[in-house]
Formats: structure tokens, C-alpha cells, sequence
């Protein structure tokens, strides 16, 4: 009996608390709801999306976010000792193995960004366009700064190194709550799925756990509307910390260790960069001729073969018969494929016309 009490006073709390992280969820995704204040003042975040890809550098005031920008960019960005130096979004691009990479330097944001501090909002909201975050720490700042800094974009929605939890979630017009899991879960139950479901009104839906989810994870599948970003954490000013030290961040996970002031491990940033945008190069090919390994088309990943017929023109698409491709997205090489057949990294394609 005495157990039994345990389990249930025990599953007790489980359930109070995964309703309660269900109504956190629900207020904090009207922090999501853009402020008129903020949309109004504008100051020229509403840049422009261009290039291949769209990298924002996130991080405190004065960890080096502008000197970075004028250090990898034509772009110069007033760099000072003083904090909140840069006031307002500003791009550079990086060109890289044919790339355009968008570099966005952006306002410092401090604790409490999210619920508006300083101009928090509108750089969270500019973070949640990009492909990859780079989160820049001040390494002879204390570990503190980076729970902070992810503390503030999980509370607005974004993920950082996380992929979509493997969750089925299908709301219905009738017929219940039908759960089902694949695998064992540790963490979720059908009584606390019911309930979480019930704190968003949500009374019929299909619920598959393809995976062992937290009541989190859960929770973001149902509100939808997550971003799941890669992160890279960049340490800068390793100029002026021990080589203990430099050696203890650099071994951390996602992390790369830099100097700008001693221009140190840039061009390994870059490459740790290149690798998480996970950028899809396609090689085009002409009819009896051998593939143009020169000039790379890139796009980003999830690409169909109408994406690279407009990359190559704007009225290809309409012409297009059919195309050929070789490489890993097809099981033979050369295949005939359509417009909507998935491109992957180093494919070749021939396109052939009406
Ligand atoms: N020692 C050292 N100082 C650096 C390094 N990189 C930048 N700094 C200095 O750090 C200070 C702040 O640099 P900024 O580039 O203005 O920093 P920021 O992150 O853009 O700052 P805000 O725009 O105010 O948020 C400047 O005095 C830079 O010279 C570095 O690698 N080592
Ligand atoms: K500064
Ligand atoms: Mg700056």
C-alpha cells in the first residue's frame, strides 16, 4: 500500500506538472505575437533575405559580434569597448566554396530579451529567420552567459541543435484521443498526453510516439510552431584566457574557439560553419559532355529539381521534359526523374527540354 501511495503521489506530480508546462507553453507562445511597439520603431531589421543561406550572430553586448562581421565581410560594423555599439541589423556576406553566405551582426541582447529587454524581440525575431545561429561568448566570461542566452531563444520557440521530435500528431474532427507508441516511453503516459491535450482544447487527434519524448518535446509538437536551428557556440577572445582554458571550451559540443583580435581558427569557423549549414551543392551536366564541377548550384537542404531548373533559369521549369540525375538521391545513374524528385549533395543533373 505504501508504495503504492509513492507511485501514484508520484504520477500525481507528474501530471500537475506536465498541465502546468502546458499552460507556460500557451503564455509564453503570446511572447511570440509581435509587439506593435517594436514592428512600429522598424530600425531596419526588416533586412532583406539574400544569398544561399542566412547565418545571425547572436550573443551579450561586447563579445566582438560586429568585429567578427568586419573581419569575415566587406562589411564594416562599428566595433567599441562600450556595450549596445550596434544598434540596428546589419548584413555582410561571406563567400564561400561559391556561397553567399548572409552574415546578419545584430544588437547585443541581454537576460530577459524575450520578454522585451532592450531590443530583444526584434533580434530573437530576426535569430528565428536564420539557418544557423552563431551564439559569440566572451570566453573570459563565465559559463553563465550561454544557459542565459538559451535559456531566452527556448523561450521563444527555438531549438537549438535538436531535431523535430519523432511524434505523429493529427488533430480530428471526432472520434477521441487515439494514442499509440512504438517504443517504450519513459517520460509520457496516455493519461498525461490526454491531459496536455485537453489544456489546448484539443479533444480529438491520432498521437503516434515514434520516439521517447519528454512532455516538452510533446508539448512543441502540438503548438507547432518551433524552430529547430543548428547552433555553433563561438568562443571569442581566447587571446586573453589560459591554454587550459582554450583547450576546455574547444572540447565542449558544438563549439569552436576564436581570436578576432589575433585573427586565430577563422577559417576552422568557417568550415564548422559550412558543415552546419549543410548546404546542397548540384553539379549540371550538358549532353555528351562531362559534368561542370566548377560552378556549383547550392541550395539549401530539401531541394526538388524544379528548385534547381529555376536557379537555371526562370522559365526552365515550364520547359522542362524530364531530367537525368546521378548520385546518392537515385538508385541508378543516371535516373529519369521529374520535377519533384528530391536533390541531394553532390547530385549531377541534365536537363533535358519540351
Ligand atoms: N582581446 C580581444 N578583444 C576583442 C576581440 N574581439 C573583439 N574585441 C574587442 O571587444 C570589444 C567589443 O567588440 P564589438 O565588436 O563592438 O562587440 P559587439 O558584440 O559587436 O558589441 P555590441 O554591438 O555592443 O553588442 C571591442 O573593444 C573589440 O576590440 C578579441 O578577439 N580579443
Ligand atoms: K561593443
Ligand atoms: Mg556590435
Amino acid at each position: 500500500v505504501f508504495l503504492l501511495r509513492k507511485v501514484l503521489i508520484a504520477s500525481t506530480t507528474e501530471y500537475h506538472l506536465g498541465l502546468l508546462k502546458a499552460k507556460l507553453a500557451k503564455y509564453r507562445a503570446q511572447l511570440l505575437e509581435p509587439s506593435k511597439s517594436s514592428a512600429a520603431k522598424g530600425e531596419g531589421f526588416d533586412v532583406m533575405k539574400s544569398g544561399d543561406a542566412r547565418v545571425a550572430l547572436i550573443g551579450f553586448p561586447s563579445v566582438g559580434k560586429s568585429t567578427f562581421l568586419s573581419l569575415m565581410t566587406s562589411t564594416a560594423s562599428e566595433a567599441a569597448s562600450y556595450e549596445f555599439t550596434t544598434l540596428t541589423c546589419i548584413p555582410g556576406v561571406i563567400e564561400y566554396k561559391g556561397a553567399n553566405i548572409q552574415l546578419l551582426d545584430l544588437p547585443g541582447i541581454i537576460e530577459g530579451a524575450a520578454q522585451g529587454k532592450g531590443r530583444g524581440r526584434q533580434v530573437i525575431a530576426v535569430a528565428r529567420t536564420a539557418d544557423v545561429v552563431i551564439m559569440m561568448l566572451d570566453a573570459t566570461k563565465g559559463e553563465v552567459q550561454r544557459a542565459l542566452l538559451e535559456k531566452e531563444l527556448e523561450s521563444v520557440g527555438i531549438r537549438l541543435n535538436k531535431s523535430k521530435p519523432n511524434i505523429y500528431f493529427k488533430p480530428k474532427k471526432g472520434g477521441g484521443i487515439s494514442f499509440n507508441s512504438t517504443v517504450t516511453l519513459t517520460q509520457c503516459s496516455e493519461k498525461l498526453v490526454q491531459l496536455i491535450l485537453h489544456e489546448y482544447k484539443i479533444f480529438n487527434a491520432e498521437v503516434l510516439f515514434r520516439e521517447d519524448c519528454s512532455p516538452d518535446e510533446f508539448i512543441d509538437v502540438i503548438v507547432g510552431n518551433r524552430v529547430y536551428m543548428p547552433c555553433l557556440y563561438v568562443y571569442n577572445k581566447i587571446d586573453q584566457i589560459s591554454m587550459e582554458e582554450v583547450d576546455r571550451l574547444a572540447r565542449r559540443p558544438h563549439s569552436v574557439v576564436i581570436s578576432c583580435g589575433m585573427k586565430l581558427n577563422l577559417d576552422y569557423l568557417l568550415e564548422k560553419l559550412w558543415e552546419y549549414l549543410a548546404l546542397t551543392c548540384i553539379y549540371t551536366k550538358k549532353r555528351g559532355q562531362r559534368p561542370d564541377f566548377t560552378d556549383a548550384i547550392i541550395l539549401r537542404k530539401g531541394a526538388s529539381v524544379e528548385h534547381v531548373c529555376h536557379r537555371i533559369h526562370r522559365s526552365l521549369a515550364s520547359q522542362f521534359k524530364y531530367a537525368l540525375v546521378w548520385g546518392t538521391s537515385t538508385k541508378y545513374s543516371p535516373q529519369r526523374v521529374g520535377l519533384t524528385h528530391m536533390m541531394e549533395h553532390e547530385d549531377v543533373i541534365q536537363i533535358v527540354k519540351k
